[in-house]
């Protein structure tokens, strides 16, 4: 299918307000959509199901799926050329849009103060204190801002959910939550942010690594207590050092981690209670920094900073990838894959207004000041493709 078509379609289904997703996932040259036939609000019970999933933080309130079941999905490719096309027909309408007010700086310093009060009299280590800014009479549709988060984002999970009982999302996230192929699991700690000028080899501060160090602890150590008990040896989770990634204009902190898991983990539902909110979008510990953003924050953060994507769709996978060609089903395998990223750098479309969604993390060394002034900046490169 032709990649204007494609779009076409979707454009049709959100007129015809029928929930939809379409989605790339990180370096990916495939683009991915899935229809559901009805406005039927399917709710997650048990994350056995499968489909394509959208959670909210607070994990007390209710997790939605697009199930397969019900869905039809189709894949078109996505090359660089196709990027190309795109950058050059939206170059002009793409503008930076400054609307921070004063009060909303005064918050927020406020609001980090407060954060850092409650670290040093022992509350918790870490916090991330997030803030949503208003951007009105947003014109452009929202398919054609995906298709710039495309062009923008090759190596985030690149998203644009529909459903007219919940609304419309769209995001560009660099984090991934949880990937499972097969028995094969995979995740990813990342924190500490600085604008990227150029180069990626950067110097981080201390404050910078140990609140990444935070959330790299906390992983290793909430899978060790979910599935520990299915390890045959603690041999089987690697940890990588701390690296640069690039995200836009942005770099990030970041640490891999994986693991195998024991054949038949179908049930991801622990892991996923145990990992999510992470300490990147939550802080640690766990409990008490969700209850003091939840009391605290001064709006609810819905699907920011939740999670969403494939949750046990079935792929075919080659065992051997220099047998290209052969027909043999001897060589190829199904597998059910999961693969879930943490909802960072979205908007929420409500008619022509648009509310954008942005954090930091925060220790007892950070700076309020410089804290309001990353939340300028990732807004500014959200705002960037409206
Ligand atoms: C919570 C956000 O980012 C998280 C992910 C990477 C770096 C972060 C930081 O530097 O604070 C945050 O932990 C956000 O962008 O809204």
């Amino acid at each position: 299918m032709a990649l204007d078509q494609f779009f076409e379609q979707i454009k049709k289904q959100y007129h015809d307000q029928l929930p939809f997703v379409v989605y790339k996932k990180p370096n990916a040259l495939e683009l991915k959509r899935m229809f559901q036939h009805n406005d039927a609000l399917h709710t997650v019970v048990d994350f056995t199901e499968s489909g394509f999933v959208f959670a909210p933080f607070d994990s007390r309130q209710d997790a939605f799926i697009l199930p397969i079941e019900h869905a039809d999905v189709i894949s078109v490719a996505f090359d660089e050329n196709d990027f190309y096309e795109l950058m050059i027909r939206d170059h002009k309408t793409s503008a930076i849009i400054n609307s921070n007010k004063d009060s909303e700086k005064l918050l927020h310093i406020k609001h980090v103060e407060d954060g850092i009060a409650a670290i040093k009299s022992g509350c918790f280590s870490k916090v991330v204190l997030s803030r949503r800014e208003l951007v009105e009479n947003v014109e452009t549709h929202p398919i054609e801002i995906f298709k710039r988060l495309l062009q923008r984002y090759p190596t985030a999970f690149v998203y644009c959910w529909y459903h007219p009982k919940v609304g419309l999302w769209l995001g560009a996230t660099p984090e991934t939550l949880l990937s499972v192929k097969g028995n094969q699991l995979k995740t990813m700690s990342l924190a500490g942010t600085q604008a990227f000028e150029g180069i990626t080899e950067v110097v981080w501060k201390e404050k910078e690594k140990e609140e990444q160090q935070i959330v790299t602890d906390f992983i290793v150590e909430s899978l060790r207590e979910s599935v520990g008990n299915r390890l045959s040896s603690s041999d089987f989770m690697k940890v990588s050092d701390q690296k640069t990634v690039r995200a836009g204009n942005l770099l990030h902190l970041q640490t891999e981690i994986s693991m195998q898991l024991s054949p038949e983990t179908r049930n991801l539902k622990p892991i996923l209670e145990a990992l999510h909110p992470t300490p990147a979008v939550c802080g640690f510990p766990k409990d008490k920094a969700k209850a003091y953003i939840i009391g605290n924050e001064g709006y609810p953060r819905e699907f920011y900073a939740g999670f969403m994507g494939e949750l046990h769709l079935k792929e075919t996978i080659s065992r051997n990838p220099n047998r290209r060609n052969v027909e043999n089903n001897a060589y190829r395998v199904q597998k059910s894959v999961s693969d879930l990223y943490v909802n960072l750098r979205c908007m929420q479309m409500k008619d022509q207004n648009v509310f954008i969604y942005i954090g930091g993390g925060i220790t007892k060394d950070s700076d309020p000041v410089a804290e309001w002034q990353e939340t300028v900046h990732k807004s500014q490169i959200i705002k960037s493709v409206l």
